[in-house]
């Protein structure tokens, strides 16, 4: 399986003592960029996945196709590991499936289904979930779909923020059950809530956006949380640098009096260029 080594560097990260920060990546660019940089794990979160690939918020229009293709560019750019935020699984619990079965064929070395009603229900201004046994329906679902058995699947739930923490508690305790291989939990608010939660289950903890309370990685690694996010600010750092290049430009900035951009020798690295060359001589021949 040509994506096998990319999942045992994940379930590494899982199964050690350590607690790490993921790279936040959404298109080939990012994903080398954060391997070069020695990342040792890609996050392509839902939100920035709308974004990269709609321009749209984390409001689930965005298709499992063109989710998937995203992955499918950044795998090819690069072989540094990707755990993939597949949100609700696009679907019942058939369709969490099939979003397995297409998240493992575009190299993802691991994806989170979590249970969160989307997308968003008519008439209700908050966040819903599903029901307990439909949860447990979705991971057992995502577990049947997996061809690799290399692939990391996570159970995630919003519950702490959503409904309380003993409910997060009794919906991560299910998952676990249903043999997933880590618990993904968005909306812990104090290291009282985390400790509660690390007592109840027994599976490596991933923890979404977090407060500064927990923000001490020593600790997060002694409450077996494996991997931290830390949000998604590259995408918000590129977003900012094209339009401040846009701007200056139409204001009638010359292009060689903008600052902040690529060097040549930066871009000549994110284009692997000293490898495609070398190929342009092995396979095109020089020119005489
Ligand atoms: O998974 C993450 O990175 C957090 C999240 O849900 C998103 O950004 O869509
Ligand atoms: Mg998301």
């Amino acid at each position: 399986m040509a994506f096998r080594s990319r999942r045992e560097k994940l379930r590494f990260i899982l199964s050690g003592r350590t607690c790490v920060h993921p790279g936040s990546v959404y298109d080939a660019i990012s994903i080398r960029i954060a391997e070069d940089l020695g990342f040792p794990l890609g996050m392509f979160g839902g939100s920035v996945a709308s974004l990269a690939v709609l321009g749209d918020p984390d409001v689930t229009l965005i298709t499992l196709t063109e989710l998937a293709e995203q992955m499918r560019r950044m795998s090819r750019a690069s072989a540094l590991p990707v755990l993939v935020d597949a949100d609700h699984g696009y679907g019942n619990a058939l369709n969490v499936r099939r979003t397995v079965q297409e998240l493992e064929t575009a190299g993802a070395a691991g994806l989170t289904i979590e249970d969160t009603l989307l997308p968003a229900a008519f008439g209700e201004a908050r966040t819903q979930l599903i029901s307990l046994e439909e949860g447990v329906g979705k991971m057992k679902a995502a577990l049947d779909g997996r061809g690799d058995s290399s692939l990391v699947i996570m159970g995630r739930t919003g519950a702490a923020s959503i409904t309380s923490i003993e409910d997060a508690i009794r919906r991560a305790k299910a998952y676990e059950a249903t043999g997933v291989d880590a618990l993904f939990f968005t909306g812990i608010k104090s290291r009282a809530e985390l400790e509660a939660v690390a007592a109840s289950t027994h599976l490596p903890i991933v923890l979404g956006g977090a407060p500064e309370e927990l923000n001490a990685i020593d600790y997060l690694a002694g409450h077996r949380v494996r991997i931290a996010l830390q949000g998604h600010a590259p995408i918000a750092a590129a977003t900012r640098a094209v339009y401040d290049t846009l701007k200056a430009l139409r204001e009638g900035a010359p292009p060689k009096t903008l600052g902040g951009l690529a060097s040549p020798e930066l871009t000549s690295r994110v284009m692997r260029e000293v490898e495609v060359k070398a190929r342009s001589a092995a396979f095109l021949g020089p020119k005489t």
